[in-house]
């Protein structure tokens, strides 16, 4: 599915803009990275990507049809949010927390079909987490509960998922697992995908494109290969940096160094 915002603008109350006549999009299959320092607006840009804040100007278009003019239930069958996770302690079962993903597919007065429960059961599978099933939501560890959330966005089976610095409370195995995960969904199943995070190595490792931000209305969208580059990364985060190549089985793999900043 096409995701596309087209001049997007927005600011608190009264206050002053946060993001001025921002305009990006992705195709199916595409992942898009949002990089930039705290405070910039990386959440609030997500917000307002999927209507849950209202843009002042500009607009989100889901394949050709402003997201405004959409009924909620059918915005939230396209597009999976998962915001960040801050340990808060649910009072459900893992299962029953992933069945909750299957919310816009089931009638207010119903109850989960067995279809829902296959589905929600072959969702923690896919994630790695079919062993913490019947465990409390409140008795997981922070990046166990990241996996559920990743779990029950899945399990409303979106064309677009959008997901809050996904990778904060994973071990290091596990940020790999959910970005190899990611890639997969992106190419098999042509899901398109938005990511805000705060490492760029991620960026370089699994997006196609970048949308990078920083204090004062700047931002800069394009392919990724093109954003992340030692000058932008500077310009940006006022870090000094050196991208270093590893050649491993033929592939290039990139790293960010930081080597000192303002
Ligand atoms: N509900 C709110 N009302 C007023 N200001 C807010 C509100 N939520 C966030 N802000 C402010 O808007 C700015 C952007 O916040 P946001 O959380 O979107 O940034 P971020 O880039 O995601 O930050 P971080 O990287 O630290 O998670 C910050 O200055 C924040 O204090």
């Amino acid at each position: 599915m096409k995701l596309e915002v087209r001049e997007g603008s927005f600011q608190y109350g009264s206050g002053k803009a946060l993001f001025k006549n921002i305009s990006f999009s992705i195709k199916e299959g595409e992942i898009l990275t949002i990089l930039g320092p705290n405070g910039v607006g990386k959440t609030t840009l997500l917000k307002c990507v999927t209507g849950m804040m209202p843009w002042k100007y500009g607009k989100t278009i889901l394949d050709g049809t402003p997201l405004d003019t959409m009924k909620k239930t059918s915005i939230w069958q396209k597009i999976s949010y998962i915001p960040q996770s801050h340990n808060v302690v649910f009072p459900y079962k893992v299962l029953e927390m992933v069945l909750m993903g299957r919310a816009p597919y089931i009638n207010v007065f119903s109850m989960p079909s067995k279809k829902d429960i296959r589905m929600a059961e072959q969702t923690l599978e896919t994630v790695g987490i079919a062993h913490l099933a019947g465990k409390p939501c409140s008795k997981i560890s922070g990046g166990e509960l990241q996996l559920v959330l990743i779990a029950r966005a899945l399990a409303s089976e979106p064309l677009v998922l959008i997901l809050d610095e996904p990778e904060s409370h994973l071990d290091f195995r596990n940020q790999l697992t959910m970005f190899k995960l990611l890639q997969t969904l992106a190419e098999k199943k042509q899901l398109s995908c938005i990511i805000n995070t705060h490492y760029p190595d991620h960026a370089l490792r699994i997006s196609h494109k970048t949308l990078m931000l920083a204090h004062g209305n700047q931002h800069l969208f394009g392919k990724t290969r093109e954003v992340i580059n030692e000058a932008n990364i500077e310009s940006f985060f006022k870090v000094n940096t050196k991208i270093v190549t590893i050649k491993q089985n033929g592939k290039d793999i990139k790293s960010i160094v930081a080597l000192s900043h303002e």
